[in-house]
């Protein structure tokens, strides 16, 4: 059944999903903070911005107006940055109750929380009241906008504790292109998601200073160890991270040149500052920040993360990249499994 859906953030996953919701027959309302990307939606259907060869849905609406986007909706689905979905849940939280609705809310960011540490889900959660929503479901896995947007075939994940509510989301997603599983585990597939950005920082790095085929394909193996005794130690199910939104979203991230994460930390390893590598982006590298977030949490519950320590090292003090590498290379021996 066709669902009246707003989707918050007109950049490039927010502006693909919008009109994979509304190829699939929905009423989407895609709000964005920009004037003329909104305008150039609505006039000419295209997002040359973030997408420059996309062509949208002549059907698919964009607005300033939160009101008009969040009008009497059955969802919201959340697709900006991690560091401003608490802000945005309390602003359309005073919306929702003006409007008495209580929408289904689903995610697709990837990132921990600045300061808390949080995965999403419970940001939204402390935000927004039970009694004002339906269920919080998380959209996660292998998915680069610029690969949706060409109808390139694509699986992702559908992570809520209530799998009915998970399979609404499958449902309203699913096509003959894109298709969705669902996961009970929110907090390994939110980990997952989180902590794969931080591992494709160093694979882009490691590209970038003209490592190899071994070198990447151990920071990967290597990454996802220290992804998943991080993600269990929270209490995500460990099969998880050999899933879509782990393993999955962790290959594409940290191979593909439409990665910004991998883009980011090859530049990096080209020897160009962070700040100027962050400006000339345009785009959201959300592993910048969550490198922070991962690396203080790791320090607080004690866990092993020799290699989100380098890279938090590299991006926050500075440290020279060979050095960071020779000195993880140099550790004492360790047995390959916890
Ligand atoms: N791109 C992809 O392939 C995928 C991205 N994701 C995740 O989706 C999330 C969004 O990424 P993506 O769309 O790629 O990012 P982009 O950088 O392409 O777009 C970000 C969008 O969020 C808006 N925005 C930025 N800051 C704020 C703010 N403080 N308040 C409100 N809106 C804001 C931007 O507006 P403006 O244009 O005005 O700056 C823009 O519309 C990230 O967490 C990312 O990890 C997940 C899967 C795939
Ligand atoms: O999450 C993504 C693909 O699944 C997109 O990754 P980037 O944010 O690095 O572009």
């Amino acid at each position: 059944m066709a669902k009246k859906i707003a989707v918050l953030g007109a950049g490039s996953w927010g502006t693909v999903l919008a009109n994979l919701l509304t190829e699939n027959g929905h009423q989407v309302t895609l709000w964005g903070r920009n004037a003329e990307h909104v305008a150039e939606i609505n006039q000419h259907h295209t997002n040359r911005h973030y997408l420059p060869k996309f062509k949208l849905e002549p059907t698919l609406i964009a607005t300033l107006s939160l009101e008009q986007a969040l009008d009497q909706v059955d969802v919201i689905l959340f697709v900006i940055p991690t560091n401003a979905i608490r802000k945005m849940a309390q602003q359309i939280l005073p919306i929702i109750k003006r409007q008495g609705i209580r929408p289904m809310l689903i995610h697709a960011s990837k990132g921990l929380e600045l300061g808390t540490h949080k995965r999403l889900s419970q940001v939204l959660t402390e935000e927004i009241p039970a009694e004002f929503r339906r269920e919080i479901v998380v959209l996660s896995g292998p998915s680069h906008a610029e690969n949706v947007s060409e109808h390139d075939l694509t699986s992702i994940t559908a992570a809520c504790s209530n799998l009915t509510a998970a399979q609404q989301v499958q449902q309203l997603f699913m096509n003959d292109y894109f298709r969705v599983y669902t996961n009970a585990d929110v907090i390994g597939v939110e980990m997952g998601a989180a902590l794969k950005n931080v591992i494709a920082l160093g694979a882009g790095a490691l590209h970038g200073l003209g490592y190899g085929d071994n070198a990447k394909a151990a920071l990967m193996t290597r990454g996802l160890a220290e992804i998943s005794r991080l993600g269990v130690a929270f209490g995500a199910n460990p099969l998880t991270f050999i899933g879509l939104s782990g393993v999955g979203d962790l290959i594409v991230t940290c191979t593909s040149v439409n990665s910004r994460n991998w883009r980011a930390g090859n530049q990096l390893g080209q020897g160009k500052p962070l700040q100027q590598v962050l400006d000339e982006m345009g785009m959201v590298v959300e592993g910048v920040s969550t490198t922070r977030a991962a690396y203080e949490l790791a320090q607080q519950q004690g866990i092993e993360m020799p290699i989100t320590n380098t890279i938090y090292h590299v991006l926050y003090d500075e440290k020279e990249i060979r050095t960071a590498i020779t000195e993880i290379m140099q550790r004492e021996g360790k047995q390959e499994l916890d």
